[in-house]
């Protein structure tokens, strides 16, 4: 039987055969006119495994629910980075075909930022969070800034950056300070970057420390300074991956989590050209200051109601 396939990440893909089409739609005429709105986090969730979740709080309360569940979740998180290959297969699950069109759609969204927000700097800044083996900065950021700070917590994909990066610095443009650590333990120093570049680390992050992680690094822009996220996205409530303790968040749930850091969306766009069978991928614009006007389309609120079949299959890539 065909089947169709409803999540995947580089390491998991769901797939349910035609029949057993899980999202039960709540958008009937009567629930729309009274405004019924489910937030974000109480809508349900699934890990790898197929195991259904209530809510974003009861994942989260059994999975880093006190101190010694957290400090387990962050160490088989880096842990599994650690058995991974420094290479640009390595940090994109087995996807190195995705590089080229990230690429061309990053440099898309920040060159129209850039332009609006910083017409004419003469020196940019940019901090590369989670950056792997250097590839975003590799590819994109060193052209655009003329000092790329990268933080990692893996040290032999640090080193790999360095060493990638040496080839393409020059006295204008170059990798200025390597920090290797995870995001939920890194302060910026105050003022130091127009832009802090997030991309594809940020569901390692328990929703906490999302929070005090953006609040923190909040005092590191610059004036105009902004944040740019770049994600994976689930359709609705959260997808947990077993495997490398990583949590993939829907649009709503993200907009929830931007509300509690007190960002605002300046711009968004989705990420065009990857393979089909991948999550969805959105770039956010973030900024401290209200945007004037907002680009992008507004995501609808989502009623679901999550149901997974039983028969409903799993299985890696
Ligand atoms: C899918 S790779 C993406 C790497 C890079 N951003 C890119 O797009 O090429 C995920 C990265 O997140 C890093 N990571 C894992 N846990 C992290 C944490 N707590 N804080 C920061 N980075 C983390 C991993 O070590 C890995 O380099």
């Amino acid at each position: 039987m065909r089947e169709n396939v409803l999540f995947s990440s580089p390491s998991y893909k769901f797939t349910l055969t035609p029949t057993h089409i899980c999202f039960f739609s709540l958008q009937t005429p009567k629930l729309r006119r009274s405004r019924v709105r489910t937030k974000a986090m109480e809508v349900g969730g699934l890990d790898s495994k197929g195991r259904k979740f209530k809510n974003a709080e009861e994942m989260w309360r059994e999975q880093a629910g006190d101190p010694s569940k957290k400090c387990d979740w962050y160490k088989h998180g880096v842990g599994y980075w650690e058995g991974v290959e420094a290479s640009v297969n390595g940090v994109l699950g087995g996807y190195a075909q995705v590089n080229e069109p990230d690429v061309e759609g990053s440099e898309a969204f920040l060159n129209t930022l850039l332009s609006e927000r910083f017409p004419n700097s003469d020196h940019l800044a940019a901090l590369d969070c989670g950056s792997g083996i250097g590839r975003v900065t590799k590819n994109l950021l060193i052209r655009y800034f003329n000092e790329v700070d990268l933080l990692e917590p893996v040290s032999h994909f640090l080193d790999a950056a360095r060493e990638n990066l040496g080839h393409t610095s020059s006295d204008k443009h170059k990798a200025t300070n390597f920090f290797c650590m995870p995001l939920q333990e890194f302060t910026p120093d105050a003022r130091r970057y127009d832009v802090i570049w997030v991309q594809w680390c940020i569901g390692h992050l328990t929703d906490d420390d999302f929070v005090s992680f953006f609040n923190r690094a909040k005092a590191g822009l610059k004036p105009g300074g902004f944040f740019v996220l770049k994600e994976n996205i689930a359709r609705t409530g959260f997808v947990l991956d077993n495997e490398d303790r990583s949590i993939t968040r829907s649009d709503s749930y993200f907009r929830e989590l931007f509300q509690k850091c007190g960002l605002h969306i300046y711009q968004s766009k989705d990420q065009k050209g990857l393979p089909e069978e991948l999550f969805a991928v959105k770039m956010y614009a973030l900024t401290t200051d209200s945007p004037k006007r907002v680009h992008g389309t507004r995501s609808k609120v989502i009623f679901y109601e999550w149901e997974m079949p039983k028969h409903s299959k799993i299985h890696k890539l």
